[in-house]
């Protein structure tokens, strides 16, 4: 595995391990519509007055040409500054953008488990509980076999379960949604930054969760700040910059460049 800098390499699979994503050569292109205009009523006016047109679309190329595979049972650490593009690729890797170019290739179901997850703010935890398991593919017997252990997971104190989750803090929340998405094994499981909002004792849990997961799953791709975080959990970091692959390997090495680069 390359463990240097590269930039837009063309992928290359490993013959002897089982690849579990491949990502190829991928672009990927947001389009915003009515960029550059203000966006407000006397605009808006100004130009019916002027018979002119909403303004026009917008690009942004969050993805510029990504290419490398992650194979079975690694756990991938995401890393880069503020917008280089790391929810984009979990995205892109849970295939909910479509690549502009360039293809992502998962084997299995990618799930994507963030701090954005779709819960229901006005159901309860419970209720949450059944409906994510449902969602996951679980059966009806097995959501009702592993909602003890959801719960017990979540750790969540008082009868907080029992209430709205509009109701429950953002970590709280956070706790929820990996005790639902941990409770099932995923082939490849990509988690946005969902254990920061985590307390310690959470993400010794989580992170032991992971392990498990690790070993039963394909792989794991974690996107966070806490730099601790990704040394913690993963066994490879990729570091991406604008949209484009800066470094990829062992954890130590590309968080020190990361950091040096930071600093400067
Ligand atoms: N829905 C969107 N529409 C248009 N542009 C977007 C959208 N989402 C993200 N972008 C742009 O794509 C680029 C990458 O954003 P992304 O959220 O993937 O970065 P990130 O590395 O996860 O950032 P952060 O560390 O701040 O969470 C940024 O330039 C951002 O402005």
């Amino acid at each position: 595995m390359a463990d240097t800098k590269v930039r837009q390499q063309k992928v290359e699979v490993d013959p002897h391990r089982e690849p579990i994503v491949v990502v190829d050569d991928l672009h990927i292109v947001y389009r915003v519509y009515g960029a550059g205009g203000k966006g407000n009523a006397a605009s808006a006016f100004s130009r019916v007055i002027r018979r002119q047109r909403r303004p026009s679309m917008t690009e942004v190329h969050a993805i510029k040409g990504l290419s490398f595979v992650a194979y079975r049972g690694e756990a991938v650490g995401i890393i880069g500054t503020n917008g280089s593009g790391k929810s984009t690729l979990l995205k892109a890797i849970a295939g909910l953008l479509p690549p502009h170019r360039g293809g992502v290739y998962t084997d299995g179901q990618p799930s994507l488990l963030g701090v954005n997850a779709a819960l229901m703010k006005d159901l309860t935890g419970e209720r949450n509980i059944v409906l994510g398991c449902l969602a996951m593919g679980m059966s009806p017997a097995e959501t009702r076999s592993r909602y003890g252990q959801i719960v017990d997971f979540a750790g969540l104190q008082d009868d907080f379960i029992q209430y709205p989750m509009r109701t429950y803090s953002s970590g709280m929340g956070a706790r929820l949604r990996f005790a639902i998405a941990a409770a099932k094994t995923h082939d490849v499981l990509l988690i946005d930054e969902a254990l920061a909002t985590g307390d310690a004792r959470f993400r010794r849990k989580s992170k032991a969760r992971i392990d498990e997961l690790r070993t039963d799953a394909g792989a794991v791709f974690l996107v966070a700040h806490q730099l601790d975080t990704v040394k913690e959990m993963c066994d490879r970091v990729i570091w991406i910059e604008k949209g484009r692959m800066h470094m990829d390997g062992d954890p130590d090495e590309v968080i020190a460049a990361y950091n040096e680069a930071i600093d400067k």
